[in-house]
């Protein structure tokens, strides 16, 4: 059998009284998970708790030996997260953000100018995000999740607001991140995922697989 990524244990989380996710376990192996569910049903909540950006109750566990509640920061090192509709400080550059995280991350899988050329960022990555579209911040948002050497990486809607030319290039990429080098993607989206083999349902709280 092969062996967990993410082991969710004991999961609730609530905003104030409201109880969104009660997941008593759920085991992600390596693969390419869709998350599906309507909309208010706890997607972007449940990707935000594998992301560890949120407070929830219980744990998960990385490979069986990082601890989100224990460590982290190492937890955070190797789950990237990107969001659906990011939001980053107006007056920064896109060069800025992706020496930010380099910095923070580390050297990558793939060169980094390579994927920028690849999704056409490098037309106006000197530019401040301000001036940017929906999606080219969206571009730059999945970049900067392909960045350092996760073993997970949470990709929220990342079809919104993407051009055509752009969607089968973003599909490549998970697929050889997936292939090359070990990387275990769970993506929500509300369109089909070409890219996908299991399909997760939030379902009453829950998190089940389909
Ligand atoms: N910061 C917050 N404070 C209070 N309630 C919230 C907050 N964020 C989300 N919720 C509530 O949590 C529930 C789940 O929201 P979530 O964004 O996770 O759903 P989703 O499945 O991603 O939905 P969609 O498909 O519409 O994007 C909704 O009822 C929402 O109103």
């Amino acid at each position: 059998m092969q062996s967990a990524v993410l082991t969710l244990k004991d999961i609730t989380k609530a905003y104030h009284d409201t109880v969104i996710l009660d997941i008593p376990e759920l085991q992600l192996q390596h693969n390419i998970y869709w998350l599906l569910g309507g909309n208010g049903a706890g997607k972007t909540t449940s990707m935000k708790v594998m992301a560890g950006l949120i407070p929830f109750k219980g744990d998960i566990q990385l490979e069986n030996n990082i601890s989100c509640r224990k460590q982290p920061v190492q937890y955070r090192r190797f789950v990237n997260y990107a969001e659906a509709e990011p939001v980053y400080p107006g007056f920064l550059t896109g060069n800025d953000l992706v020496s930010l995280y380099l910095k923070t991350k580390g050297n990558g899988y793939q060169d980094i100018k390579e994927l920028i050329e690849l999704l056409s960022i490098h037309t106006f990555i000197h530019r401040p995000v301000s001036t940017y579209s929906s999606g080219m911040l969206k571009k730059l948002s999945l970049l900067l999740a392909f960045t350092g050497t996760p073993k997970v990486i949470l990709l929220d809607e990342p079809l919104i607001t993407l051009d055509k030319q752009t969607v089968p290039l973003l599909y490549d990429m998970v697929e050889s991140f997936y292939t090359k080098h070990g990387v275990t993607f769970c993506i929500t989206s509300h369109q089909p995922v070409s890219a996908v083999s299991i399909q997760l349902q939030v379902q009453e709280r829950n998190i089940v697989k389909i």
